[in-house]
């Protein structure tokens, strides 16, 4: 297999969103789970989407991680390296962006690296420097609340060179809007004076395409799934489209035991409003006391869970979550530890997921994406095919390879999704 784009996303929500773009935009993809091994069968694709839980581990260790992904990744062909990084830009002055992009760039050469977290569809863009969500400068959003990283400075400038060990440039709104050749002239410029990154701003998919093009003239890039669409389209305009859009084991609909979950984890505006919808639309629903999981251990609570769920799961989907309002979060995080409530409850939430595919579900939508992590580590997945979008963001994917083929699940950033969504990816996923 040779591939034309080579991809790490430190995320598996993250991953699956950057996955659906590229196949949107003429790249037949895959999302594999981790370096696979060698010997796991993938389909003949022009991208690889190499799936990484980094986004909140040690930064050493994520360096390791991607550098892995990085080299198996060139070896199978890969010109450019695309670091999917959340729209957010989750992250803290400790990594995990910098020192990923730091470690990236020295493999490849040294040249600036271009990022842009933009993802237009979703309301993130970045102007001056600044990110704003849905019109809201990132550090006034909700993501100034995030479990793990609250976002609480709009300035990528600033947030990205607190973590990076050489200086952080800006290529601005005007030059982007002057095209590829003057941002290209920009991030060499920013190289001559010895900026290892350089945040570019970009409102619109036209700046995407521009960022895109330009990108493609380096060896490494970072940013969301908006500048994989980029890069995506100036592949297919430099060299062609290549094949059908996407393997059709992808697209084929699969027989279905009917039987489907959903968990949550995340604790996202947008998550909380989904799960207060299904319930008012008859999806019965039973909300995990993490204060019990605390206190006692996670056992009990998954037993009970499992058989609450059991009962139910001829009937109907169910929905399971542990998701809370802010307020509640940081009082548990108070007396716990923000990292270790969030672990307790990630590995409460995967080994329900574990027991529910025991019990014989194989339609699985699972809602933010440390929980997706815990979940697909969990059960052992090594790789999806991509399927139809579900919402922007979000798509279906069928799982591949040695455990559990016969699963499609949906794994949904956070704050992704209308109102609707459970609902919808339920009558998509089967
Ligand atoms: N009630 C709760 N109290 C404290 N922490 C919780 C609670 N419920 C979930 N968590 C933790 O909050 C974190 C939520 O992170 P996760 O990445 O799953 O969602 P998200 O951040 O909204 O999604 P994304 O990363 O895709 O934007 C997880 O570590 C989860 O275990
Ligand atoms: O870029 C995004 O917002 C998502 O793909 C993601 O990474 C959230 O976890």
């Amino acid at each position: 297999m040779s591939i034309r784009l080579g991809c790490i996303a430190d995320d598996y929500t993250g991953a699956s969103d950057l996955a659906n773009m590229l196949r949107q935009n003429g790249l037949r993809t895959v999302q594999t789970i981790g370096v696979p091994r060698p010997s796991l069968e993938l389909p003949d694709v022009d991208a690889v989407v190499v799936s990484l839980k980094s986004r909140s581990i040690a930064a050493d260790r994520a360096v390791t991680l991607s550098l892995e992904a990085e080299t198996w990744l060139r070896d199978r062909g890969a010109e450019h390296v695309l670091f999917k990084i959340c729209s957010t830009f989750d992250s803290t002055d400790e990594g995990n962006i910098g020192p990923v992009i730091d470690a990236l760039r020295e493999r490849a050469g040294g040249a600036t690296v271009l990022v842009n977290p933009a993802f237009p569809e979703t309301g993130r863009s970045v102007f001056e420097g600044y990110l704003f969500v849905n019109g809201v400068p990132l550090h006034e959003s909700p993501l100034k609340d995030h479990p793990l990283n609250p976002m609480r400075d709009s300035n990528l400038v600033r947030v990205l060179g607190r973590q990076s060990a050489t200086p952080v440039a800006l290529i601005p709104f005007a030059v982007v809007e002057q095209g590829v050749e003057a941002v290209r002239e920009a991030l060499a410029k920013a190289r001559t004076a010895g900026a290892g990154a350089a945040i570019a701003d970009a409102v619109a998919a036209r700046h995407l395409d521009v960022l895109g093009q330009a990108a493609l003239s380096g060896p490494v890039s970072a940013g969301a799934s908006g500048l994989g669409a980029g890069l995506a389209r100036a592949l297919v305009a430099r060299d062609g489209p290549s094949g059908p859009a996407q393997p059709s084991d992808a697209t084929r609909p699969r027989p279905t035991s009917g039987r489907a979950a959903i968990l949550a984890g995340s604790c996202s505006t947008a998550t909380r409003q989904q799960i207060a919808v299904a319930e008012t639309s008859g999806i019965a629903c039973l909300r995990l006391d993490v204060a019990r999981m605390l206190d006692s251990g996670i056992d009990q609570v998954v037993s009970d869970a499992l058989d609450w769920a059991r009962a139910r799961i001829e009937l109907g989907p169910v929905l399971i979550a542990s998701s809370d309002h802010p307020d509640a979060v940081k009082a548990m995080q108070s007396s716990h530890g923000g990292l270790a409530v969030g672990h307790v409850v990630e590995q409460a939430l995967a080994a329900i997921a574990e027991g529910l595919v025991a019990a014989g579900v194989d339609q699985l939508v699972i809602a933010g994406g440390e929980t997706s992590g815990a979940v697909v580590d969990r059960l052992g997945l090594e790789a999806f095919l991509v399927g139809e979008e579900i919402a922007p963001g979000v798509p279906v994917l069928r799982v591949t390879g040695a455990q559990h083929a016969d699963l499609s699940m949906a794994l949904k950033s956070g704050n992704f999704g209308g109102e609707q969504f459970f609902t919808r990816a339920l009558s998509m996923l089967g």
